[in-house]
């Protein structure tokens, strides 16, 4: 039997004795020379601490509120595609692990369980994650449907135009399972359709509307009354642009480094986003975070709270609703052991003077 796993890193070899192939390689993996998915984690172990101490640490506090809702820590569950492929419970298993943990999940627009089967299953609270179809009415029943079953916000996916080249997938010829959501509102020769290569990437290639813009925030406004966010947002400019449509907040991330190679390690954008939103709305981070002391980084960046995706996929797969709840909780315990460390009984206590980012870091101590 393989041992106990002691970190969120651990989860990953386990995940991968546990998985075919195709399927391991399409939750790994990034886009083209995985140059952005290297960095998205190296980025992190390039930011040093500055602890305080002689403060009463003898309690920590980690939590906080999203959008109004209360959850235990500021570690919140990512969209991310597909759980049968890693569990036979799918989705129903990592909700109920994040109800079980008191945070929030984003469910996928692509899952294998459906909306309504997700809500019924667990009174955690719950996000949607949309992507934009060409046949705009899919996506604005699947939006009406997450509303009337619960769930409290809607997040806009906005850098899929097209998927990105996951060189992996079009090896692997990656198949697509049958997406619950979209049962009897797509015709299911568009799943299946193939182009020899990846069916991740004709599917996405031929359903997602590469049209979408910033004056289409209006439509998804117009179609629903959850508050939205917007994920993907990697600078200043689009930041800006965001608070200027009236979201209600935005999440910094590289779609987990699968779209475009070479955009920055999520993390070094951090502080000029936050810095341009200026306290406007919250700013959520996703991207590398495999620690405690990741997420302390982020928030003394300026982040309200962080998504984990892979982690959460690699404890499905090794241990299903188990091991989610397990990754959730190491992140949580390690972030606590972070705070207490560095002087911080509660989240309010983090200030960006707790870190050093490598512009600030003499090179001697990298
Ligand atoms: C296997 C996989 C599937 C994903 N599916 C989606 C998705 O359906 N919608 C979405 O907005 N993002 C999706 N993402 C991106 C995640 O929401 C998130 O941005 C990313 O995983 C964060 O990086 P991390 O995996 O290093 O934590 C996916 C990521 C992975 C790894
Ligand atoms: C169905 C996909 C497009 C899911 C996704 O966003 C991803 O694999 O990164």
């Amino acid at each position: 039997m393989a041992a106990e796993p002691i970190n969120v890193n651990e989860f990953q070899e386990l995940a991968r004795q546990e998985l075919p192939k195709m399927f391991y390689d399409f939750y790994a993996g990034g886009a083209e020379d995985q140059h952005t998915l290297k960095e998205n984690v190296e980025a992190f172990r390039r930011i040093m601490f500055q602890p305080r101490i002689l403060v009463d640490v003898s309690r920590v506090d980690l939590s906080t509120t999203v959008l109004g809702y209360k959850i235990s820590a500021p570690i919140m569950i990512a969209p991310t595609a597909m759980h049968k492929l890693a569990h036979p419970h799918g989705e129903i298993a990592t909700a109920r692990a994040a109800a079980a943990c008191n945070t929030i999940m984003i469910l996928s627009f692509s899952s294998t369980c459906s909306i309504e089967e997700v809500a019924a299953s667990c009174n955690a609270v719950r996000f949607f994650q949309l992507y934009v179809y060409k046949r705009r009415d899919i996506s604005a029943t699947l939006v009406q449907r997450a509303e009337r079953n619960g769930y409290k916000a809607i997040v806009l996916t906005a850098d899929c135009p097209r998927l990105g080249r996951r060189e992996a997938d079009i090896k692997n010829k990656m198949i697509v399972p049958p997406l619950k959501n979209l049962e009897g509102l797509l015709p299911n020769k568009v799943i299946s359709v193939s182009d020899g290569g990846s069916n991740l990437e004709a599917y996405a290639n031929e359903t997602f509307d590469a049209s979408l813009c910033w004056e289409d925030i209006g439509w998804l406004k117009s179609i629903t009354n959850l508050p939205i966010l917007i994920k993907g947002i990697l600078t200043r400019e689009d930041a800006m642009k965001a608070v200027d449509v009236g979201v209600a907040g935005i999440i910094v991330s590289n779609h987990g480094a699968r779209q475009l190679d070479y955009t920055p390690a999520t993390i070094s954008v951090l502080e000029e986003v936050v810095h341009a939103v200026g306290g406007r709305v919250p700013v959520l981070f996703d991207g590398g975070v495999r620690r405690g002391t990741d997420v302390f980084k982020a928030l003394a960046l300026g982040a309200q709270a962080i998504l984990v995706g892979r982690p959460v996929i690699f404890g499905l797969a090794a241990k299903g609703e188990h091991g989610v709840r397990q990754v959730i909780e190491m992140l949580k315990n390690e972030l606590e052991l972070t705070m207490a460390l560095s002087g911080c009984p509660s989240l309010n206590y983090i200030t960006r003077s707790h870190v050093k980012t490598e512009h600030e870091t003499p090179h001697s101590m990298l």
